[in-house]
């Protein structure tokens, strides 16, 4: 079976750094976040991330996942929903989809304050 693990430390197509660390019993994990981009003027840190990884009943590998990062330079939040696939060179890579979600002043720019996207993540080290 095709196994991918979540855990370790991962590069995306932007140049993003995480690292996740061990999923518990329960499918939870946690682990951090370095953005190479964002669109706030604040300087960017490194911020904290938690979340759940499908197990599966029979461990059919290439789990499904999602996780938060909770920006801790900016009044924003991003999930993060994916799955992490065994490509055909035997390289582990995680599929992405996210909804980054900004605070705007007014419920009248709430139309305007989520973004959407995609990032492919590849091991690194
Ligand atoms: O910019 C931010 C926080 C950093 C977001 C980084 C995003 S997460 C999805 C994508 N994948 C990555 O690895 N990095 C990017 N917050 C923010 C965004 C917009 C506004 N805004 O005022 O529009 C304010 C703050």
């Amino acid at each position: 079976v095709k196994k991918c693990s979540l855990s370790g430390s991962w590069v995306n197509d932007l140049g993003s750094n995480m690292t996740i660390g061990a999923v518990n019993g329960d499918g939870n994990f946690e682990g951090s976040y370095h953005t190479a981009v964002s669109a706030s003027p604040n300087e960017i840190k490194v911020s904290p991330l938690q979340g759940s990884m499908q197990r599966g009943t029979n461990q059919k590998g290439q789990p499904t996942f999602g996780f938060t990062v909770n920006w801790s330079f900016s009044d924003s939040i991003t999930v993060f929903t994916g799955q992490c696939f065994v490509d055909n060179d035997g390289k582990e890579v995680l599929k992405t989809m996210w909804l980054l979600r900004s605070r705007v002043e007014s419920i009248n720019n709430d139309w305007k304050a989520t973004r959407a996207g995609r990032n492919t993540f590849i091991r690194t080290g």
